[in-house]
């Protein structure tokens, strides 16, 4: 597969290198790892999915820096708030290509309704499970896809920091890559924002109160103090 200079939708797909500022990578990826396991069973963690409006005041550090990612990014006056997400995936373990859609929407009324944009911050190095984003979307039978086969696809790295930002009808996933070898133990982390000119439906998107992902909101308000705090 080529990564063509001028394919259109391929073309929309951008790299944003030092995407937050020091402080709040920091903060947010000490909390991602210090949720361990929570919610992984199943496709929990990618199915756990949090509504932030668009003028709202964070309360947790991954809507800080979901605010600090806005800035970064322009989804048009249509975006009216932000779906975020984590992602935590094992060494080895693909994410199957899909498209971006208000799942619970599509499961209640078999209707797809796509962000205007779909993004991946990446929280830590994986290089052997890049993101793959193709050059196909939906048809609107809603099963077909458009074109028939990827004629073109981005295959973008896991690297901390790195932010990649494409429009949300495109197809895409998690393709590891057997012969890249690396330490197994860590996950790889990630939080997902997507943008969206319509708030998806709840159960699958909710508003965060901190039952869910508690350390997140614990060092919302704090520095990661070098004393005091176990780094993990
Ligand atoms: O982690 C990635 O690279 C992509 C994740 C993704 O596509 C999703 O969570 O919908
Ligand atoms: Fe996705």
């Amino acid at each position: 597969m080529s990564e063509p200079q001028n394919s259109a939708p391929v073309a929309e797909i951008g790299l944003i290198e030092d995407a937050l500022p020091d402080a709040i990578f920091t903060r947010l990826a000490y909390a991602v790892r210090a949720l361990g396991y929570e919610r992984m069973k199943g496709n929990g963690s990618y199915t756990t999915t949090f509504w932030f409006p668009r003028d709202a005041e964070p309360t947790n550090v991954a809507e800080e820096a979901v605010v600090a990612l806005l800035e970064q990014v322009d989804p048009g006056p249509q975006c009216i708030g932000m779906e975020w997400w984590l992602g935590r995936l094992g060494y080895g373990k693909e994410l199957r290509l899909h498209f971006d859609q208000d799942l619970a929407l599509k499961k209640k009324t078999d209707q797809s309704i796509h962000p205007i944009l779909s993004s991946v911050l990446y929280l830590n190095s994986f290089p052997s499970s890049p993101t793959l984003i193709l050059d196909q979307v939906l048809a609107p039978d809603g099963k077909s896809m458009i074109p028939e086969k990827a004629e073109f696809g981005k295959s973008v790295d896991a690297v901390p920091n790195h932010y990649v930002v494409f429009p949300g009808t495109l197809r895409h996933g998690v393709i590891p890559n057997p012969k890249a070898e690396q330490e197994a133990e860590e996950l790889r982390l990630t939080l997902l924002v997507n943008y969206w000119q319509r708030r998806p439906l709840p159960p699958i998107c909710t508003e965060y109160d901190g039952t869910i992902y508690a350390t997140l909101k614990d060092v919302a308000n704090e520095r990661v103090k070098e004393s005091g705090v176990n780094r993990i």
